[in-house]
This record gives structure tokens, sequence and C-alpha cells, in this order.
């Protein structure tokens, strides 16, 4: 998909697609559990039908309705069969659902598309490696179990996806676990949410301190009905759109969410809440320094207010940025560079002069096979003062089919081409 995106006065309000973090979360844990569960208000993209197709490959029955599903669990636990499965480009859900799938001593395939296999694998492969299970890479992923219960000590800065995953897996066993993190603890908020979500299921996990987590044996998921709340990784599009541009109103978010991309409001400075809603108003932008250990998916759009900040923009602890969909951080500098950005960067890092304005003649930006890239670099069109083009835009469809649809609908001159 080849999209034009012209220079644009937005203004409006809306809705924000639905966190996709809490929905794989929400969908995982209502097929882990007896009984039925209703998950509502779930964006539909491509990465939540693979964690769906999932499940359902695991046993789980799961029923799509137009913005809820519901869902009736399986014991995994029992699995008798091997299992194939195909995860898409979805890193969570490789992640997520491997613990999971070795909980069986049965083979489960796991396939995966796009830039999935090359990204890091490492600590499951130590694991598996240490209690002598099946764990062989290809192409694709072979895993065989039983996982067993004892004290993981794990690196917390390659990604905070194999300790969700195993945070999953390992109540359900017959022995008590620990979870010991190596500091840095990076994407801490997503492990965040991760503890929430199995609470609203029953499931208790002990922190400890900081970098510890006591995991009680034997204990089951109980169904319930969950709503899904806004997504801050996405809200952070509209954030910065309408701190260069706006005013714009993001509707259903929650001010008091643990999601760590929430910090997306801290870097801009004209914002008022109005219940759920929150007003953002254009106001000067300042170069500041941000620290992206946390947030790490904030930062292609953080790049992005950067580059129409007064001054210079230090991002920083960035690194975890090159293992995403594309190396997101070589990917903004190649196309921001296309543009006349002043960007140069380090290996954990982002430095970048900005300025108010930017025009030039037949800009063609590539999206990296990268939602995110792509998503970024339609906000920094639509500021620009000339048009341009971005090709491989279909990468939308991993977390936001209707982005386009809906940066039309607030006067973003976006043409599919
Ligand atoms: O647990 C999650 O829902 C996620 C964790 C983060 O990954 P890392 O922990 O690998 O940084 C984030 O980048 C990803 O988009 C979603
Ligand atoms: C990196 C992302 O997702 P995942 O790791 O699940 O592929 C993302 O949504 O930006």
């Amino acid at each position: 998909m080849r999209v034009k995106v012209s220079p644009s006065q937005v203004a409006g309000s809306i809705a924000i697609p639905s966190s996709k973090s809490l929905a794989h979360r929400a969908i995982i844990c209502a097929s882990l559990a007896q009984g039925t569960s209703t998950i509502s208000n779930i964006t539909y993209s491509k990465d939540i039908d693979a964690t769906i197709a999932c499940m359902e490959a695991l046993g789980a029955t799961i029923k799509k309705q137009e913005t809820s599903c519901i869902i009736t669990g399986t014991n995994v636990k029992k699995r008798t069969m091997p299992v194939s499965m195909d995860c898409n480009e979805s890193g969570s859900t490789l992640r997520f659902l491997i613990p999971l799938c070795a909980l069986s001593n049965q083979k489960a395939t796991l396939m995966g598309h796009g830039r999935l296999m090359q990204r890091p694998m490492d600590v499951y492969t130590q694991i598996f490696d240490e209690q002598q299970l099946t764990f062989q890479q290809t192409d694709h992923i072979e895993v065989c179990g039983p996982l067993r219960s004892g004290t993981y000590t794990i690196r917390g800065d390659i990604s905070s996806q194999f300790i969700t995953g195993l945070l999953f897996a390992l109540p359900l066993l017959d022995q008590g676990s620990q979870i010991a993190i190596i500091p840095p603890f990076e994407s801490k908020s997503y492990v965040d949410l991760t503890l929430q979500m199995l609470r609203s299921f029953g499931i208790t996990i002990h922190p400890i301190d900081d970098t510890h987590y006591q995991i009680p044996t034997h204990q089951s998921y109980l169904a319930g009905d969950v709503r899904v709340e806004g997504d801050w990784s996405q809200a952070a599009f509209y954030t910065v759109l309408g701190a260069i541009q706006g005013p714009l109103t993001l509707k259903n978010m929650n001010a008091d969410s643990l999601q760590g991309d929430k910090v997306v409001i801290e870097a801009i400075k004209n914002k008022t809440w109005q219940q759920e809603d929150l007003i953002i108003d254009p106001a000067p932008l300042t170069g500041q320094t941000i620290d992206l250990a946390d947030c790490p998916d904030l930062g292609p759009i953080l790049c992005v207010l950067a580059a129409y900040s007064q001054g210079t923009t230090h991002l920083i602890h960035a690194q975890r940025l090159r293992m995403k969909e594309s190396d997101r951080i070589e990917a903004m500098e190649t196309e921001l560079r296309k543009w006349g950005v002043e960007i140069s960067s380090t290996y954990d890092t982002i430095t970048i002069v900005g300025k108010d304005t930017y025009a030039k003649d037949n800009v063609v930006i590539h999206g990296h096979n990268d939602h995110r890239i792509v998503m970024a670099m339609t906000v920094f069109g639509l500021c620009a003062r000339s048009s341009c083009i971005i090709d491989d835009a279909q990468a939308i469809t991993k977390s936001y089919p209707n982005f386009f649809q809906d940066i039309q609908d607030i006067g973003g001159k976006v043409e599919i081409l």
C-alpha cells in the first residue's frame, strides 16, 4: 500500500483504539480459565488475531464479535497432541506463548513472519537448555516440555516479554517458582500490566522487591469479564500531532493507566483532562532528554516530536528499539534525513536538533514493514509544508488497521494510491 500524505490542519476528536498489550493478556488469561469470559472493547489487528488463532490452536474456544470476544478456556497442561501455530509478526504472541506451550510434553511448533524469528530468543534458549528441554529454532521454533518450577534468573534488558511469558505459565506448575531479574530492568511497566491482568483472572504473584517475583503454586485461572482500556502507545501519535498543530481530543483514555507509554503526555505542554477525554492544544516545543527504557514503543513518534522542537532532544536507553519489527533507530534516521532532519545516533541513544518547518520535493518514505515507523512518518508528513509518499504503509495493520481512516476523520490529508 502506498499513501500520499499532504500538509493538513487537523482538529477534532478520535476514539483511541484499545490497548494491544492488554488485549493480548486478557485473551490469553481467558483462554486459560475454566469457564467462559467476555473480553470487551477489543480493537482487532493482525497481532491480536495471531494471539486468538494461537489460543484456539491450544484448545480455547473463541467467538469473535465486532468489538468483543467470548472465550471458553482450556487446560494447556493436559495437551496430549502436537500443535502448530502461527504468531505472524507478533513478538508478544510468540514470547508469551512459548512457556505455555512448554507446559506439556507434546511438541509445539511456532511459526513467524517478517523479522519475528530474528528477534532475540536467548532468554528462552538458555532456560530450555538448562532444563534439557527441546528448543529448536530454524525459520520456526519447536519446543517441548514439561517446563519445571524453580528460580529463573533473567536479564532485564533484552525483552520483558520473556518475563510475562513465564508469569503466565509458572502459576500452573505443581511447585512454586521465583523470577529474579538481572538489572537494568527495562520495559518493567509491561510486567506490571501482566500482573494487573493476572489479578483480574484470579492469579496471585508476589513482587518481593523491584527485581524479584515469587509465584505461588497450584493456581487456576478464573473466568471473568474484562473491558480493555485505551492504548497509550497509539494515543501517542495523536498526542504529538496535537502538540505540533492540534487541537485534538483523545477519547476513552485512562489517566490512571499502568501503561508505561502514558508518559508521552509528560513530553508535551498543553493538555487538559475532561473526565476520560484528554485535550491536547499546540504549544511551542523545546528540546528535552527522554528516557525510553520503560517506553520503547514511543521511540519513533518521539523522534517526530523532537524534529519539530526548537533545540536538541536526546532520547536515551534506546537500544531495544533496534530489536523490534525493524531497527527503529536506523529506520527513523534514514527516513527523517530524507526530510532534512538533523539526526544522529549511537547504539543506545538518538540526538535530534529540531526546527519549526520542513519542506522538500519528491520525498518517498519507506515504512520498513513497521507499523510504528509508518504512523510516525505520517504524523511528520501531516505537519510538513510539502507532500510525501509513504510506501509499505500496509504495515499499520499489525496494530491499527483503521489508522488512515481515523487520520482522515480529523482532517488529515491522506490519499491511498
Ligand atoms: O509486553 C508487551 O505487551 C510489550 C512489551 C514491549 O516489548 P519489550 O519488553 O521487548 O521491550 C513493547 O515494546 C511491545 O510492543 C509490547
Ligand atoms: C514491538 C511491538 O510489538 P511486538 O513486540 O508484540 O511484536 C510493537 O507493537 O511495537
